[in-house]
């Protein structure tokens, strides 16, 4: 073998030794799982309406962009959805890219001059992490959440254009961010706050509008939001959302929008759709608040360690990454896909099942579902010494 692909192996082989492989697993259309995996927090992927809309523009424009908009155009439906998503997040605004990552890279990017401090979470997204780092100034990483970190951190480069970057639901926990505190700080130092709304946008705020519409910093000029369109939205694509000024330096200054190819009409087109049944789905996000706290109420009576049902991502820990590989293929054998998050797509060392709830899962499996996870958690209790074995049924079967 080639010195190269053997040193891959060898790699690969501490991987396996550290429980931490990386499996493709086959998917079929329509399979019958219960999706506890996926962010398809409203169920919109598959709305009809969402799908005949993206059928119109797959119809009139074919199957991609075929190029930037800079140099092959730039489609009504690219500029319906930007002012539908600018309405909606209540901003100047917004801007799609083809991903919710190469959003973030724009926006990180384009916010930075060469002495700006980045003050970034801890447990902040992996695109949030890659922006701070093509940017290529001094990054300080702040523990979770804490406001008064952030705050020295901004105190201690006086003068100093600063941003503070942070999302509003964690990807891994689902726990929210204290927006309102740092924005307060941010603004009191003259920094600027730019929130990733990936998790929060359809599912959080008023009519959806996500994290910082829900703490009151909508076109707010200091702030910038980004969120992908793949989530609540169903569908694929990243947007950045601000001030008109700051977007228009995107369009010609962001690399990962100038050199990339625009996101498909037909595609856009759906979540533009996917956009209008968000706004108005305040009984789905009821829906998925009543089963964040379901969740807790039957996973954490049963002795598992639940987190906080802040919005639509809960975490249940394993005691390591192979209990957490194992519970999940268990759970998967029983017809239950659950996310299984191990280092190091973790912010720190605990290895978790992540459950995304989706109000488009008929709600009779998704309680079932939560009877297989807590009956797998004690299946894998048996054979893995570190795993709490879980107690009954809570009396009222919740
Ligand atoms: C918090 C957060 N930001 C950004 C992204 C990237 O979005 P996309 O999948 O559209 O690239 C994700 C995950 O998909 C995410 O969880």
């Amino acid at each position: 073998m080639a010195d190269w692909l053997a040193a891959l192996d060898r790699r690969a082989e501490l991987r396996a030794k550290a429980g931490l492989t990386r499996t493709l697993r086959p998917r079929a259309a329509g399979d019958a799982v219960v999706d506890l995996a996926g962010n398809d927090y409203l169920g919109l992927a598959t709305h009809p309406e969402v799908t005949a809309a993206a059928g119109r523009a797959l119809s009139a424009y074919g199957l991609g962009a075929t190029g930037s908009r800079l140099v092959r155009g730039s489609t009504d439906a690219h500029h319906a959805l930007e002012d539908d998503l600018a309405r909606w997040l209540g901003v100047d605004r917004a801007l799609v890219f083809s991903s919710g990552y190469l959003a973030n890279l724009a926006a990180v990017r384009g916010l930075v001059q060469p002495r700006t401090l980045l003050v970034s979470d801890a447990h902040n997204h992996a695109s949030l992490i890659d922006g701070c780092r093509i940017s290529g100034v001094e990054t300080i990483v702040t523990p979770h959440a804490d406001v008064d970190a952030v705050a020295a951190a901004l105190a201690a480069a006086p003068g100093r254009p600063a941003v503070v970057v942070t999302e509003s639901v964690f990807s891994v926990d689902g726990d929210l961010a204290p927006l309102a505190a740092l924005h307060a700080v941010a603004r009191r130092h003259g920094a600027l706050l730019l929130v990733d709304d990936a998790h929060a946008l359809g599912v959080t705020g008023p009519a959806g509008a996500g994290g910082v519409a829900a703490a009151g910093l909508a076109g707010e000029p200091d702030v910038v939001v980004t969120a992908t369109l793949s989530k609540a939205l169903g569908g694929a694509g990243g947007v950045v959302a601000g001030p008109a000024e700051f977007v228009r330096h995107l369009v010609e200054t962001g690399r990962t929008f100038i050199f990339d190819t625009a996101p498909p009409p037909a595609v856009v087109a759906g979540v533009r759709a996917a956009l209008r049944l968000a706004r108005s789905g305040d009984d789905l996000r009821a829906e998925l608040a009543e089963r964040a706290a379901l969740v807790v109420r039957r996973l954490g009576g049963a002795g598992l360690e639940v987190s906080a049902p802040d919005a639509a991502v809960v975490s249940v820990t394993a005691p390591g990454p192979e209990a957490a590989t194992a519970w999940a293929a268990d759970c998967r054998d029983r017809g239950v896909a659950v996310g299984c998050f191990r280092p190091p797509s973790t912010p720190d060392s605990r290895s978790r099942l992540r459950l995304t709830l989706s109000a488009g899962v008929d709600r009779a499996d998704f309680e079932r579902a939560l009877d297989v996870i807590v009956d797998c958690a004690a299946v894998s209790a048996r054979s893995e010494p570190g795993l709490r074995a879980p107690q009954s049924r809570t009396e009222d079967g919740s």
